[in-house]
């Protein structure tokens, strides 16, 4: 073969070859074009729930391609190309159905959870939206009108936890753990006030609460404080009116550094406790109980007072001490300057006093009627063994003892002996007063036969 004839054979092929890859450019588009078609069949398939695999229309397929085969390829090639082909079309048509039902179970995931949260919200809300009603409901707005008002006495040193319990038994709060979550919050815990409160049934937490812990409505109680008792009793009032410690209230008036402290020229603050009728805060302190009394004893015994006090050569002190037994002495006011006038008379005679009251004082259950015995008593408060006035008050006596010793009666009576009546008769001389304590004695023997 000649030189040039070969290089035209190569040529050639390369020509040939080029129509082919021109071809295999067609061929390969519309392999891809049939896969596409195919893999739209296998959508339908997954969606109708039918098998990929369809061996019919397989061989459909085959006869279709056979019957338009005009060769060179022999029908048992192209059949095998063609099984080849459709291999490859399952397979797109698998994979494809593959990451679908992938996608739809992460979708399906999504959906789910989507669902979930939204269900979530709505219930968060829910449950916001009711906690918010009834914290409203319950903590700040007044629902029903009062059934009815209840007093409430918070002793000092209470523990909020005892106030809770008092106010839920009590029905003021219904919901105690609310209460003491808003309180702890807060502190209201801490700053809780001992009193009286007076508080309805229908009002919300905060409103009892800030009521406690800041009073508003405390409580005012009237007391009087009779004439002539002594500060002891003057305590047991006050322990059962105004609910203080009575034991504290005694050891301030028996406190020496106390009385001077508010300018009583006395160690203890017995008589200074100035009989009247007064109004006080439930629970408030004995102090400051203790300051109302004195500061009403102050503003009655005024600079006229005082100036008559030092005419008279006396002390404040020694005024309220006469007073005090004038005070035991006298049922009826107008009296007090008499029997004022009597034990001034025995004063400035330097007799003894000779006053049942201050044995009163002394016995430890008086007030009661006097035996010879309790005048032999050793104190100096007896003033029937000692002369002079006693070293302090017996009671704390009312305005009008003190007025009665300040401008006492003048008469030269040194005696009185009671009538029996409540009243008085009074002697100059002690054969006159003998006289009258056996008429005393004798209507007291009439009055027991009477009796009997
Ligand atoms: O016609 C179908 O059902 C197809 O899925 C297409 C095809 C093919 O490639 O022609 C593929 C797989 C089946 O087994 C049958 C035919």
């Amino acid at each position: 073969m000649g030189l040039f004839s070969r290089k035209n054979k190569y040529d050639e092929i390369e020509k040939w070859r080029k129509k082919i890859d021109k071809i295999d450019i067609k061929i390969v588009r519309l392999l891809n074009r049939r896969a596409k078609y195919a893999d739209e069949i296998g959508k339908l398939k997954q969606e109708l729930n039918l098998p990929i695999y369809s061996p019919e229309r397989e061989k459909q397929v085959i006869e279709n391609v056979t019957k338009h085969n005009f060769g060179p390829l022999s029908d048992m090639a192209i059949k095998r190309l063609y099984e080849r082909i459709i291999d490859e079309s399952r397979r797109l048509e698998r994979e494809s159905a593959e990451q679908r039902e992938k996608l739809e179970q992460i979708y399906k995931f999504k959906d789910g959870n989507v669902k979930l949260l939204n269900n979530l919200r709505y219930l968060i809300l829910l449950l916001s939206l009711s906690l918010l009603f009834y914290l409203n409901k319950n903590l700040f707005i007044i629902n029903t009108p009062p059934m009815k008002l209840e007093i409430i006495d918070i002793p000092k040193n209470s523990s909020f936890k005892y106030v809770l319990e008092t106010l839920s038994e009590r029905g003021l709060i219904r919901d105690k753990l609310l209460a003491l979550i808003v309180s702890k919050v807060f502190g209201y815990d801490k700053k809780i006030k001992s009193g009286r409160y007076i508080l309805s049934d229908n009002l919300p937490i905060a409103v009892v609460i800030n009521e406690i812990v800041n009073p508003k409505l405390v409580f005012s109680v009237t007391v009087t404080i009779p004439e002539g008792l002594t500060a002891k009793r003057i305590a047991g009032i006050l322990k059962s009116k105004v609910g203080i410690d009575s034991v504290k209230f005694m050891s301030l008036v028996n406190s020496p550094e106390f009385a001077r402290e508010l300018g009583i020229e006395s160690n203890t603050l017995e008589g200074y406790l100035m009989p009247d009728t007064y109004n006080f805060i439930w629970g408030d302190e004995e102090e400051n109980i203790i300051l109302r009394l004195l500061e009403e004893f102050k503003r009655f015994y005024n600079d006229t007072l005082k100036i008559r006090t030092k005419e008279l050569g006396f002390t404040i002190h020694q005024v309220v001490t006469l007073a005090s037994i004038v005070e035991g002495e006298a049922m009826y006011e107008d009296e007090k300057p008499k029997i004022a006038g009597v034990y001034l008379n025995r004063l400035k005679r330097n007799m003894p006093l000779e006053a049942d009251p201050t044995i009163q004082y002394i016995i430890p259950d008086g007030p009661r009627r006097l035996y010879y015995k309790d005048l032999t008593i050793q104190s100096p408060y007896n003033t029937y063994l000692n002369k002079g006035l006693p070293p302090g008050p017996v009671n704390n006596p009312g305005k009008s003892s003190i007025l009665a010793v300040l401008y006492p009666e003048k008469h030269k009576f040194l005696y009185f002996v009671s009538d029996g009546k409540g009243r008085h008769v009074f002697s100059k001389t002690y054969e006159e007063h003998l006289s009258a304590v056996r008429r005393y004695r004798k209507l007291l023997v009439s009055k027991k036969s009477e009796k009997n």
